[in-house]
């Protein structure tokens, strides 16, 4: 099968590198390399390493995708062009995933490393959904950054799901808080619907059964209904109803909506610090 992905080298293959790398892998990527410390092997055609220095000889991505903690950022990119220049003659893009990581820091850090050399830098702010093809990822370039490789980062991200670019590169601080640290969001009413359950009288089984499958479904619903979400509530909730009964708490104005939006700026606050 012809490769629908080009060759990449993916720094840290943890949470959100692992769920890019599951999606990828499974849309015919090219043979590409994968620097981890802590998984035992991946999958033919691609190649497992433990460091940089392992990288082999000759390989030329046309994507380094950075995915490693933002605390790691900076050391990462100074040893990978101290070490293998060679990596970057073919001006691969450098997608960094990592949240709270400037385009100007990341510039940088390379031309920190390697002077004369400014690389085309897109932030990527994915999910992990993405392990499955549901993916959503907000996308920034600055304006230096060419279409071809805006069109690369794009069709990497869209094998994994959804993308949005954006047009100022503060807004991926807001995307962070929605979409990229979201999916915590619904796991943690996974987690207190299970424990609600419980408390309830039901079984624990049924208990995690009953939250997984409401989410989930009602997750679907979302995708593939063309109703808004408040619509898809009031289809739920008959007036005078159980539902009515548990959304006027819920929806009290100093109850959810105040959680929700505290909760956000919150992220979006500790985006910009990690940012500063
Ligand atoms: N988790 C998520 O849902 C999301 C995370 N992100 C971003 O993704 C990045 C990674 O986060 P996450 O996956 O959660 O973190 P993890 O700790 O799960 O993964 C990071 C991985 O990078 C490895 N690593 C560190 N330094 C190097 C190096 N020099 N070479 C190769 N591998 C290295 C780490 O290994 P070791 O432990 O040995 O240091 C670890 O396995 C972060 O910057 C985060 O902001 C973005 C969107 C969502
Ligand atoms: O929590 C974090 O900082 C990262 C970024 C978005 C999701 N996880």
């Amino acid at each position: 099968m012809a490769s629908h992905l080009p060759p990449l080298l993916l720094i840290g293959c943890g949470q959100m590198g692992g769920a890019l790398f599951r999606a990828w892998e499974q849309n015919s990527l090219a043979p590409s390399v994968v620097i981890d410390r802590h998984k035992d092997s991946i999958a033919a055609p691609h190649s497992l390493v433990r460091s940089i220095d392992e990288i082999p000889k000759k390989f030329a991505p046309d994507a380094i995708i950075l995915a490693v903690k933002p605390g790691k950022a900076a050391e990462t990119i100074i040893t990978l062009v101290k070490k293998r220049p060679d990596l970057l003659a073919n001006a691969p893009v450098i997608i960094s995933v990592m949240a709270g990581c400037t385009t100007t820091s990341l510039t940088s850090a390379f031309a920190n490393a390697i002077t004369g050399v400014t690389p085309a830098v897109v932030r990527a702010m994915p999910n992990t959904p993405s392990a499955v093809g549901r993916g959503m990822t907000g996308l920034f370039a600055d304006t230096d950054v060419g279409a071809e490789k805006k069109e690369l980062s794009d069709l990497l991200f869209s094998a994994a799901g959804t993308t949005v670019w954006v047009d100022e590169e503060d807004q991926i601080n807001a995307l962070t808080a929605i979409s990229g640290s979201g999916p915590a969001y619904v796991f943690l009413l996974a987690e207190l619907l299970e424990k609600a359950a419980i408390e309830q009288g039901l079984p624990q089984q049924a208990a995690r059964l009953l939250a997984r499958k409401t989410l989930t479904g009602a997750g679907e619903l979302l995708d593939q209904m063309p109703e808004d979400a408040a619509q898809l509530r009031r289809n739920v909730t008959s007036p005078g109803g159980t539902t009515a009964a548990a959304i006027e708490i819920l929806n009290a104005p100093e109850n959810w909506p105040a959680s929700v939006s505290e909760a956000v700026a919150a992220a979006v606050r500790r985006a910009r610090e990690l940012a500063a």
